[in-house]
């Protein structure tokens, strides 16, 4: 999708999110993640259960109170916790800062005290409303700043909040532009407008209720784009989806996020969402970025297990001499690969290492991958090829798509994709021994 609309508006998100919960704690949990994003962009951040994606939007909409760090929008700076003022001016003058602790901290903590869990699905517009009656400016000392969830021009559609039950669709999309200051005959034009961009313009004096589930993401998106926002946050937007709706509604995602001239962030955990919607991919795993880059990059060279996971790769980690990649032996001390390549001599003993030949040379550490497709199995040793060749033992079969998947144990753990007729031929089960090959040329080798 890069490069892909016209009209950028503004510098983009330039933010650094640090959000502490018990840090050093069991169960504690730290997130810094730098996070720029260009205007125009979407950038999708994928990662596995508790990786810290929903903390960051959370974050960025100022529900989530930041320990460190900052978030500047379009050169404005939305949250910068007093330590993280106190560092940038400390460096700057070269002394500490002093002081009391600004009324942010105290903002923040009666606004999470109001919206149990900090989470938005919790506010009413009632409530918004009456904050808009006590709305101060933006909590400013000493260099440290606070501007308020309601005062952030930043559209969200969050996965458990979707709309407001009580209001009708159109009403539900009018309460954006309502509250930044529009009348209620132009509010409501916008969104008879809105909802008809996304293709809902019979359905306005629906309740939430009477909608349908693609239906109700739509309104949401509509309502979080009445706003015009600087900024967009999805979180999961299509999950709660159907396969055939969600591939409707996909479609229609991406086409508003093509218009949307601001930067964008999707957090998913699929990989399709991911490559359809987004420019570029952050992996967070653990509440850091792991990898980074375009979905190309991303998934033909993944850096970690969950990513190799979801991109269906087998990937190990080594190191390369050549032609050579020499694997990090598992905790289980898996033995070697019994067989390099035509000509090689057997690695007979577990001291061997376990190592793959591929095609194009590298030296020092390493990663090594192929997709399960590229791995070809036998009842017995394949004579004669220029392969990578071990004896597995099958822990599992299961359908993928048209074919079967089969988990091989062993001295290489991998997954191979066979044909129901070539897994019907070799009669797979678990516990049976196979050779299974792949070929230097099927292993993409690359720095670690
Ligand atoms: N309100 C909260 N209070 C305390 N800890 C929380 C809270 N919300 C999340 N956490 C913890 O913070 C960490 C990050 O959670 P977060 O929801 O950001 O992850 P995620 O990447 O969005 O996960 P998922 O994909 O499961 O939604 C987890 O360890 C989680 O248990």
């Amino acid at each position: 999708m890069s490069g892909r609309r016209a009209n950028k508006s503004g510098t983009g998100l330039d933010a650094h999110l640090v959000v502490e919960r018990g840090a050093g704690e069991p169960g504690g949990f730290r997130l810094d993640l730098p996070l720029r994003v260009a205007p125009g962009e979407t950038v999708a951040l994928l990662g596995p259960n508790g990786a810290g994606k929903t903390t960051a939007l959370r974050a960025l909409a100022g529900l989530e109170a930041l320990s460190g760090g900052q978030i500047i929008l379009n050169g404005e700076i939305l949250d910068r916790p007093k330590a993280s003022a106190g560092r940038s001016r400390a460096a700057r003058s070269g002394s500490q800062i002093d002081g009391p602790q600004p009324r942010r901290s105290l903002r923040a903590v009666n606004w999470h005290r109001n919206n149990p869990d900090t989470a938005v699905r919790h506010t009413r517009p009632e409530e918004f409303e009456q904050r808009d009656s006590e709305r101060v400016p933006p909590l400013e000392q000493h260099g440290a700043r606070w501007v308020p969830p309601e005062d952030r021009r930043i559209g969200v559609v969050f996965q458990d909040y979707l709309l407001f039950p009580h209001l009708s669709a159109i009403d539900n999309v009018a309460f954006g532009p309502r509250r930044r200051g529009s009348g209620r005959a132009e509010a409501r034009a916008l969104a008879a407008d809105w909802l008809d961009r996304v293709g809902l313009g019979d359905f306005g004096k629906r309740r939430p209720r009477q909608l349908s589930g693609g239906q109700a993401q739509r309104v949401a998106l509509a309502r979080a784009l009445a706003t015009d926002p600087a900024l967009l946050l999805l979180d999961e937007p299509l999950a709660a989806l159907d396969a055939r709706t969600r591939l409707d509604t996909r479609a229609e995602l991406h086409r508003h996020l093509t218009g949307h001239t601001g930067p964008a962030i999707v957090v998913t955990h699929d990989p399709v969402d991911a490559l359809m919607l987004a420019d570029r991919l952050i992996v967070v795993e653990d509440g850091r970025a792991v990898q980074e880059g375009d979905a190309e990059s991303v998934t033909a060279r993944p850096r970690t297990d969950y990513i190799a996971r979801l991109v269906g790769l087998n990937l190990y980690r080594g190191r390369a001499e050549g032609h050579r990649v020499l694997l990090d032996r598992t905790a289980d001390g898996s033995a070697s690969v019994t067989r390099f390549d035509a000509g090689d001599e057997p690695a007979e003993s577990p001291e061997d290492a376990v190592a793959l030949v591929v095609s194009d040379p590298l030296e020092g550490p390493a990663f090594a991958a192929f997709p399960p497709s590229a791995v070809a199995l036998y009842p017995s040793r394949p004579e004669g090829s220029p392969r990578n060749t071990w004896r597995a033992t099958v822990s599992g079969v299961h359908r993928h798509g048209d074919n079967l998947r089969v988990q091989l144990d062993g001295p290489l753990k991998a997954a191979a994709d066979v044909t129901p007729a070539a897994a019907a031929q070799l009669g797979l089960e678990p516990g049976q021994t196979v050779w299974a090959a792949v070929k230097a040329t099927e292993i993409t080798a690359y720095p670690a």
